[in-house]
């Protein structure tokens, strides 16, 4: 509900350009709807008498402890939706306990996240989301300001070989960022000027090395986010990932490929419990939370609702949005006769509309 309200007064606040920018996905936005739809193809079946009066939401991640099994996806150009950008959606999540992750492509610079964080709450746990340089240098030199800024993990973009082909950008010509709004974490990079929406780059190029490079320039734990495939998931944790975020980046890349959530119980098997598995995409509320959990992951991203929530009213509605979804997830859990997140298995959903 309070999702609904924020949505449409961001979406009456803001330019129609950006509006699009953040609303739409790839190709015939097939995929971008199939995310929601999916969590309405699943239903949770309860247990009773557990004696669940004590519960405890929170989670350990890499790097991170959350109040609650939802963290905050990395989204681009925060300072679209509202003049503080970033910081106040670092300050909202420290303060709901939330783990952020800032992107390279965001508006404020990741030193300066990090400080906000950590000034809203002193154990705040932020991590950096990137996508690897051909040029190792480059990738290096963000790897380098994520780490003095104080980030605990970084999250390696795997699912953007090249741009997505986001269709309202191309009917709108959306290409250049506002005057006074930049990519800031980009700043004095070699090849990388931060003015423009492409001059994140992207590379098909990359594969395994430069991920296995990656890991070598840092101690940090590195999760890898936009995997579908189980094999590669099987991969990912033997090249050394932290991590895993199953994620078809909000349906903005490829347009022909499953809901995240069809791919998470593949995933999850394959990776059997070595590393914490991270779900996003289409979450909108507590019990798609607790869908998520039972079927695998260790946490859930959300992305559009924080944006929509900074654009309406700021920090205060990223603070909204973050604990009415803890307390609906904690309600639902509830519901369900769980203690803890673990208490939310595999037996626990069935097909909605029959469990047949
Ligand atoms: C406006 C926008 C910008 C995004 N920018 C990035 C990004 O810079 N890096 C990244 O890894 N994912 C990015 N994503 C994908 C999100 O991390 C996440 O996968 C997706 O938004 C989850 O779906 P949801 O919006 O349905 O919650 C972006 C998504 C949106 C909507
Ligand atoms: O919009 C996106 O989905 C995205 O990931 C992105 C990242 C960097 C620059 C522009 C867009």
């Amino acid at each position: 509900m309070t999702l609904r309200a924020l949505h449409e007064t961001a979406r009456r606040a803001l330019d129609p350009v950006h509006y699009d920018y953040v609303a739409g996905g790839a190709g015939e936005e097939r995929v971008l709807a199939d995310n929601e739809r999916a969590f309405d193809r699943y239903a949770l079946l309860p247990r009773v008498l557990r004696g669940s009066a004590r519960r405890d939401t929170s989670v350990d991640l890499p790097g991170a402890r959350g109040a609650g099994p939802v963290v905050v996806a990395p989204t681009a150009f925060h300072r679209l939706m509202h003049p503080d950008g970033e910081r106040a959606t670092a300050r909202a999540a420290a303060a709901e306990g939330a783990v952020l992750v800032t992107g390279a492509a965001a508006t404020v610079a990741v030193g300066e996240v990090a400080a906000a964080a950590r000034e809203a709450a002193p154990g705040a746990a932020v991590w950096f989301q990137l996508y690897p340089h051909p040029r190792h240098e480059v990738t290096e030199a963000l790897v380098r300001r994520a780490e003095e800024a104080g980030c605990t993990a970084l999250v390696v973009t795997v699912d953007s070989p090249v741009f997505g082909r986001h269709t309202r950008d191309l009917r709108n010509g959306f290409t250049d960022l506002p005057p006074g709004c930049a990519a800031e974490n980009m700043r004095d990079l070699p090849g990388a000027p931060p003015g423009a929406l492409t001059d994140i780059p992207m590379s098909p190029a990359l594969s395994w090395r430069d991920f296995d490079a990656l890991l070598g320039t840092t101690s940090l734990p590195v999760l890898v986010k936009g995997v579908l495939h189980p094999a590669d998931a099987l991969l990912a944790v033997e090249h050394g990932a932290a991590g895993i975020v199953v994620s078809n980046h909000g349906g903005r890349q490829c347009d022909t490929v499953p809901a995240a959530l069809d791919c998470l119980p593949a995933v999850a098997e394959a990776v059997a419990g070595r590393v914490p598995v991270l779900l996003d995409g289409g979450v909108r509320r507590g019990g798609d939370v607790a869908v998520a959990l039972a079927l695998g992951a260790a946490a859930a991203g959300v992305g559009r609702p924080v944006l929509w929530a900074l654009a309406a009213e700021g920090e205060a509605g990223v603070r909204r949005v973050l604990a009415e979804l803890r307390d609906d997830y904690d309600h639902t859990l509830a519901l369900c006769g769980g203690a803890r997140n673990a208490d939310l298995t595999r037996d626990m959903v069935v097909p909605r509309g029959g469990t047949r």
